[in-house]
């Protein structure tokens, strides 16, 4: 760790570790009375202006590929193995799911090994299933019971119990698993999966990825064929991947229209699974790198599935220096190392249409926009209010507290941005991250581009797609 990052602590720092002693505290263990704020501090931390990125890194694996690595594998009869596994908070929620549903899932050396119980195998789980903070676990999850005479109680943490399940509750009802949600179809909720389950030709009235694996893995175990429409395409791993476990899978085109159909009561074949780069933990570097002057990184292995790439463009229209290096294939989808210089960003109005393709890292675009020559007008970003926070409405906030002119809108932001000036960063009070990992990092990212820092109020989010973000950023950062 280079002198001038003096303000990052490792992630096994003390604060890391009370990190995750600290969501616990919504529930002790060991204590029978409600904890006090004296008992579970947050661990704030000021992340201080930066030299220069440079060197070559690597991120973790993708939290999406990662997730649905063990969901398969935990379908498949035999050994699947899977490399480059994101060893995240979220991705450890859907491993003890799956365990919990009669999977062995352990880790040998560098890899992780699954021992799956077939499609149709999945054993009812005697107890509660924690999702914790984590979205995709929970409703991808729900389609794999949905389509198993299994039921089972979801828990989370404060910021997934206030997350629409309505979503997926509406089609893998009409499939024939009910329900007992909280008011309004949050968690905690009591599910009874169907079996047999009844097909279905669902058109997605939202664009989510979770919404259409949860009724293709719904598919998985219903006889006959499921069909999902899709109007605008999200991120297709579920195709891809369900295709490389052995699914009848296909996908046509038509009127605009992608038509997904699953043949049920599928056979998995176990894999040899390769997990390349996650784009959405790239996106915080490749921010950093263009923001921060003197800056030239290089990030090897990320993914650039088309479905996830729209930062890269949007960053690359607003003058941003990406180079692709060594375009390849790694684990059934395309990667590349990708080289990043500083450069001089210019405000541009981000094409709705590219949501899809980049909707974890509108965060962190914001942070690029606030330090660009000129106006960034971003809309059609509703769903940005149903993440992990309401992250239109949290980065408007801690932009503002850290400097920048930032105007919300009902379905967007606009930026203002300072022309390369640093930001002023935040003095007396820190900004809140409401258990969101990306605006954590998206923020943390923002006091490297700022004057005197920027004060994160509780960095343990950050555990649940990147655990090692801060070591790599000290490392990275001169
Ligand atoms: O399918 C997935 O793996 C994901 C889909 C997206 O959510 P939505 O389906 O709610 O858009 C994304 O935000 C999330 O981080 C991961
Ligand atoms: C939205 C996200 O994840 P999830 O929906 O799985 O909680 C995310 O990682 O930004």
């Amino acid at each position: 760790m280079g002198p001038k990052v003096s303000g990052i602590k490792r992630s096994n720092s003390s604060a890391a570790r009370l990190a995750r002693t600290d969501k616990r505290c919504q529930r002790p263990a060991s204590s029978k009375s409600a904890p006090t704020l004296k008992d579970c501090p947050l661990p704030s931390h000021r992340f201080l202006p930066s030299g220069p990125l440079t060197g070559r890194i690597r991120v973790p694996g993708d939290k999406s590929i990662s997730h649905r690595s063990i969901m398969f594998g935990a379908l498949a009869v035999g050994e699947t193995c899977v490399a480059g596994l994101l060893e995240g908070e979220d991705v450890m929620a859907t491993a003890a799911a799956m365990r919990a549903m009669g999977a062995t899932i352990e880790k040998h050396g560098e890899e992780w090994r699954i021992h799956g119980v077939g499609v149709g195998g999945l054993l009812q789980p005697e107890n509660t299933l924690d999702m914790g903070n984590s979205g995709t676990s929970t409703r991808l999850l729900m389609g794999l019971i949905a389509g198993h005479g299994i039921s089972a109680t979801f828990t989370g943490d404060a910021s997934l119990s206030k997350r629409p399940m309505g979503r997926v509750i509406e089609p893998l009802s009409q499939m024939g698993a009910s329900f007992e949600a909280s008011p309004g179809g949050t968690l905690p909720l009591m599910m009874q999966g169907a079996h047999p389950s009844v097909p279905i030709e669902y058109r997605l009235p939202v664009a989510s990825a979770q919404v259409k694996s949860a009724v293709l893995l719904a598919g998985l175990n219903t006889p006959g064929i499921t069909t999902v429409i899709e109007p605008v395409p999200t991120r297709d791993h579920s195709e891809r991947m369900l295709r490389g476990f052995g699914a009848e899978l296909e996908v046509e085109e038509a009127g605009g229209d992608q038509i997904i159909r699953i043949r049920g009561e599928a056979e998995l074949q176990p894999q040899e699974a390769v997990v390349p780069g996650d784009p959405s933990s790239a996106a915080f570097f490749i921010v950093a790198a263009l923001i921060t002057e003197g800056s030239d990184i290089v990030i090897e292995n990320v993914g650039l599935n088309p479905t996830r790439a729209g930062l890269i463009e949007v960053l690359q229209q607003m003058g941003g220096h990406i180079e692709d290096l060594d375009p390849r294939e790694v684990g059934g989808e395309p990667v590349a190392d990708l080289r990043v210089k500083h450069s001089q960003l210019k405000g541009i109005d981000v094409d709705p249409a590219i949501a899809p393709a980049m909707i974890d890292e509108f965060p962190v675009l914001f942070v690029a926009a606030s330090l660009a020559k000129g106006t960034t007008t971003t809309s059609g970003l509703e769903e940005l209010r149903v993440k992990e926070s309401d992250r239109l409405s949290a980065m408007a906030d801690a932009l503002t507290l850290a400097g920048a002119n930032v105007t919300e809108r009902e379905d967007g932001l606009v930026i203002e941005g300072t022309d390369g000036a640093p930001l002023a960063g935040t003095s007396d009070k820190p900004v809140t991250t409401h258990l969101d990992h990306r605006i954590a990092m998206s923020m943390a990212i923002a006091g490297l581009a700022s004057k005197d820092g920027v004060e994160i109020d509780d960095t343990s989010p950050i555990q649940t797609s990147f655990p090692n973000f801060m070591s790599l950023l000290a490392d990275t950062s001169a």
